[in-house]
């Protein structure tokens, strides 16, 4: 056993799996057998003044992106198995975890890919091929992507320092939101630095010399399956579809099995590493079809506003659903535009029981946790009023990050050639 990280109050265990593809490369996978994280009791409580994030305001955006408000979210973390692609599994070391305080912004903060003296070190989850790690090179250029076999992971290897940051999708334009990142992201103490939006290119694989009438099942990831679901219809595979964890997974499991009856949906870089042929090509619904990647540090960046700047906070509120609009008026007041707005089950208490004063007994409400992100940077007067004025509506608000937007246009992929 080895320890990578000092002090403890959290015990987790680490295996390196070897990487079929690149075998001097490993695949993550973690184990977290406590399943606790940090206190929330430790956030500092801040308020927002007007003026810009920098120099003496450095601290308060910091304080700003942790905890703003009292209430504590579950910090609960689901078992999960690790799925294993064929890889044998080394254990190799058990390390600890201290919940973590803001820290001072260093030097390197400052700069949009601190280097740490070598390469950024990206964490990402799927196997090499996989969108997800083009998209940390897209947003990384020249990183060294690291492997994750789940998102937990990926977010724990920024955790632990084994990885300088992770990039993870949140939505795609077809499938729609990635809810188990925005939980993670709740119950995690990374921070959003950045957003990358990748257009996702599907290709149908299959071991080379297997057409298309021998195929008895596609796999891929859930969205990948979703975002070709028509397509596999109209070319006549009304097969058994099934889900894999990840799209480059799915053509490795194919060849390391020698399965002739057996198709992958993933990208072109995933057939070349795994030596699969392309039956047909862009078979995604929709040829614009884009996935957004989040990028996540342990640091904030310092928000600015020479540039399009997005923030993404998540809130929840005691007096049901009544306050939401209150929230969404003070952006639409100050004329902040919102990108995006989703709700996820409230963890620590999902139901509310409302008693009607005996009329018709009791009612049970569903309670949520709102995620929004806006167009405007913490740098701007309008953005830290507007939060101001939410904190008094909510029970629990935190800042996730602002950060550039993703303003680079993107080319839709080509249509199917099937
Ligand atoms: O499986 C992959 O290749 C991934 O990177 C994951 C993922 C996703 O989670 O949505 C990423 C982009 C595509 O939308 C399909 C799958």
């Amino acid at each position: 056993m080895q320890s990578l990280a000092p002090s403890s109050s959290m015990t987790m265990t680490i295996h390196l799996k070897s990487n079929r593809a690149n075998p001097t490369r490993f695949l993550i996978q973690c184990h977290d057998p406590s399943h606790s994280t940090s206190s929330p009791a430790q956030a500092p409580a801040v308020s927002f003044g007007a003026g810009s994030a920098n120099g003496s305001r450095r601290y308060e955006w910091q304080s700003a992106c942790s905890i703003l408000a009292s209430k504590v979210v579950s910090q609960q973390q689901d078992t999960e198995k690790s799925a294993v692609n064929g890889h044998p599994t080394l254990d190799l070391v058990a390390v600890s975890a201290a919940p973590a305080l803001p820290k001072p912004l260093t030097i390197a903060d400052l700069s949009p890919a601190p280097m740490h003296g070598s390469t950024l070190r990206v964490a990402y989850q799927g196997v090499p091929g996989a969108y997800s790690e083009a998209a940390a090179g897209k947003a990384y250029p020249n990183c060294e992507a690291i492997p994750c076999d789940q998102f937990e992971v990926a977010f724990q290897a920024v955790e632990l320092w084994i990885a300088d940051r992770a990039v993870l999708p949140v939505e795609n334009s077809l499938g729609g939101s990635i809810h188990r990142n925005y939980d993670l992201l709740l119950r995690h103490r990374l921070h959003i630095v950045g957003e990358v939006q990748l257009p996702v290119h599907h290709c149908l694989l299959a071991l080379p010399g297997v057409r298309k009438e021998y195929l008895r099942r596609v796999i891929s990831h859930p969205q990948a399956l979703s975002q070709c679901e028509h397509t596999l219809t109209e070319m006549g595979l009304n097969v058994a579809r099934e889900a894999v964890d990840d799209t480059a997974g799915a053509a490795e499991y194919i060849a390391a099995n020698d399965l002739r009856d057996t198709a992958a949906i993933a990208s072109a870089r995933a057939a070349e590493l795994y030596g699969l042929q392309v039956v047909a090509d862009g078979i995604q619904d929709d040829s614009s079809n884009v996935t957004r990647f989040v990028m996540l540090a342990r640091e904030p960046i310092i928000p600015r506003n020479d540039r399009p700047f997005k923030t993404s906070i998540v809130f929840a509120h005691e007096n049901g659903t009544s306050a939401l609009f209150k929230v969404l008026s003070a952006f639409a007041f100050r004329n902040i535009s919102l990108t995006k707005i989703e709700s996820r089950p409230h963890r620590n208490c999902p139901i509310r029981v409302v008693d009607d004063g005996g009329v018709g007994g009791t009612a049970k409400h569903f309670e949520y946790m709102f995620y929004v992100d806006f167009e405007a940077s913490m740098a701007d007067a309008r953005a830290q009023n507007a939060l101001a004025e939410v904190q008094e509506f909510t029970s629990f608000l935190r800042v996730l990050g602002s950060y550039p937007m993703d303003m680079t246009p993107w080319a839709a992929a080509p249509p199917s050639s099937s």
